[in-house]
């Protein structure tokens, strides 16, 4: 089912996640919720904590040449490290926490990532570019950070600024 996504600057998002220890149905429903409220809200990837879930558990499903969101292309990681990166990308970002900001974040270019997919299995990928932009991001999420604190202090400063005024508009 569709579950509510946390926005900033919500404190929980600030939560360091925790590894899961069991490869269960449980989990697999988890993993289909954020599916579905992932595509709901035109998103390409998230992790577990924006929908409240302290677990190091993230998905991406990237956009292809076709510009086509196909499932056969869903990553979905359990407990990933990051166990190489090297060069440097700039990358606009977004983020389904913090709704309608995109600002040029810079990371690595080429990073490999060990982790375990739904069934407990071990996996190593190696990618660059986008993907890699992806997962940087949303692993950033299990730390309990959000892309916004890679920001420049000037950046940071006219963001507030902007997040501000949008929250008064809205209420
Ligand atoms: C108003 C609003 O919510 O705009 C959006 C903002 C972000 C997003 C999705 C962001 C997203 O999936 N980020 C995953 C991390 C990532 C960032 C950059 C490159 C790879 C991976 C979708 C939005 O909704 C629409 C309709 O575009
Ligand atoms: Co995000």
């Amino acid at each position: 089912m569709i579950r509510e996504i946390i926005t900033y600057p919500n404190k929980l998002l600030r939560t360091k996640s925790k590894d899961v220890e069991r490869f269960d149905s449980e989990l697999h429903t988890l993993l289909d919720d954020m599916y579905e409220t992932m595509i709901a809200s035109n998103g390409v990837g998230l992790a577990a904590i924006q929908i409240a879930i302290p677990l190091n558990i993230l998905i991406i499903n990237p956009i292809n040449e076709d510009d086509i969101q196909n499932k056969d292309d869903l990553i979905e990681a359990i407990n990933p490290k990051i166990t190489h990166k090297d060069g440097e990308q700039v990358y606009q970002e977004g983020c389904l926490s913090v709704p309608g900001f995109y600002e040029d974040i810079t990371r690595a270019k080429h990073i490999i990532v060990e982790y375990y997919n739904r069934f407990g299995e071990k996996q190593t990928i190696e990618c660059e570019d986008f993907l890699a932009v992806a997962w940087q991001h949303e692993m950033e999420h299990l730390e309990g950070h959000v892309f916004i604190e890679n920001l420049s202090f000037t950046k940071r400063q006219k963001f507030e600024k902007e997040w501000k005024n949008k929250i008064k508009s809205k209420k």
